[in-house]
């Protein structure tokens, strides 16, 4: 997508608003009439999200929201401008239908994997990969956006970030966030896909106890029994508790269960593209409405301690059965992405 956001532009109406505190809406540029997201984050947020600016810019792919660019806001907020997923969040289509039928699981895990194989293969990790951070596309399709938890895979220094229910157990534990648990999360994002839930919802919103058992013990999250054989072996693949043993996004592609969407067997994005208009211009924007005018398991003190520091103080505890609540973690920003975009595969 080639579009620049020009000088003047209209807000048209709230996206959503994300736990950094971030609000994103839908804009219209006033000459050339194209959409567009903002992601607007106030003064004291703007390093973080000119640091998601300076990553995404580094990524070209239709499996990866695209960054149109970024700029100072009169008001001192800071804006980042991203190609507009008419389709909303995968979370609220989750919400929405009370979970998917395998089918629609498989196309849209078939994206997401593929859009994870993209960016590992440009040298990053997502690090948050959850249904809220998959928006879903004009096509139907499934893209991968927010990038404020993500680093350069070959980073130094600690980063560990994320949303406590899709951790990997490497993550829980404060070791490492690598590839493997963008993996990891994306076996987390099948189950709730299938479910309708974020995994571990059975822990009754104890997410220090939660965070534990992802972390120490030998557990994974639970698969729902209706699914296929086919998914079942695909989320073994994804949910192994060992990093370094987990199957890569590449080879996930191959695996059976996304193998036919692969090759464009994807009757739910056809599906989903008639159910909704993809509004190209300001004129079509009116059906969006317009709210604004203006511009702009070792119980050993180790573990409790990593854990404590990765969940936060007792009072901002995610509520355990929704998304909604969840907590992003970040920890120790690193340095700013590379100008040059990493092609993509698609
Ligand atoms: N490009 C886009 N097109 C359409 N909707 C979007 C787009 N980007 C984000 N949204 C909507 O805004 C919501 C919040 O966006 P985003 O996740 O980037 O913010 P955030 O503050 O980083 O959120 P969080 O920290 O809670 O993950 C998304 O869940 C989605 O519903």
């Amino acid at each position: 997508m080639a579009m620049a956001v020009g000088k003047q532009w209209t807000r048209l109406r709230t996206l959503g608003r994300g736990g950094s505190g971030a609000e994103v809406f839908l804009a219209a540029d006033d000459v050339s009439g194209q959409l567009f997201a903002v992601k607007s984050a106030t003064a004291a947020c703007a390093s973080a999200l000119k640091r998601e600016e300076g990553l995404m810019s580094c990524l070209r792919s239709p499996r990866v929201v695209s960054c149109i660019g970024g700029r100072d806001a009169r008001d001192g907020s800071y804006q980042l401008f991203l190609e507009f997923a008419p389709g909303g969040s995968l979370a609220d289509r989750v919400a929405s239908n009370g979970g998917l039928d395998e089918c629609a699981v498989r196309g849209y895990a078939a994206d997401v994997a593929a859009g994870l194989a993209y960016v590992h293969g440009a040298g990053m990790v997502h690090g948050d990969v959850k249904g809220r951070n998959v928006v879903i596309g004009a096509d139907g399709r499934a893209k991968l956006a927010d990038f404020g938890c993500s680093k350069k895979a070959a980073a130094d220094g600690p980063i560990i970030g994320g949303t406590p229910a899709f951790m990997a157990p490497e993550v829980a534990r404060g070791e490492e966030q690598g590839p493997a648990a963008d993996v990891w999360a994306l076996g987390c994002t099948v189950v709730e896909m299938a479910t309708g839930r974020a995994p571990w919802t059975g822990m009754d919103g104890n997410a220090l106890a939660a965070l534990h058992r992802i972390g120490y013990t030998e557990a994974v999250p639970e698969v729902p029994e209706w699914m296929s054989a086919e998914a079942k072996d695909f989320l073994r693949g994804c949910l192994i508790r060992q990093a370094s043993g987990r199957c890569t996004a590449e080879q996930l592609l191959k695996h059976p269960f996304l193998a036919a969407a692969v090759d464009g067997a994807k009757p739910q994005a056809v599906e989903s593209k008639s159910k909704w208009v993809s509004p190209k211009s300001t004129l079509d924007a009116a059906f969006w409405g317009s709210e604004s005018d203006t511009e702009e398991a070792e119980h050993d003190s180790t573990a409790e301690r990593r854990i404590g520091a990765l969940a936060c103080p007792a009072s901002a505890l995610p509520d355990w059965d929704s998304d909604e609540g969840w907590i992003d973690v970040l920890s120790a920003p690193t340095e700013a992405a590379d100008a040059d975009a990493v092609p993509a595969k698609e």
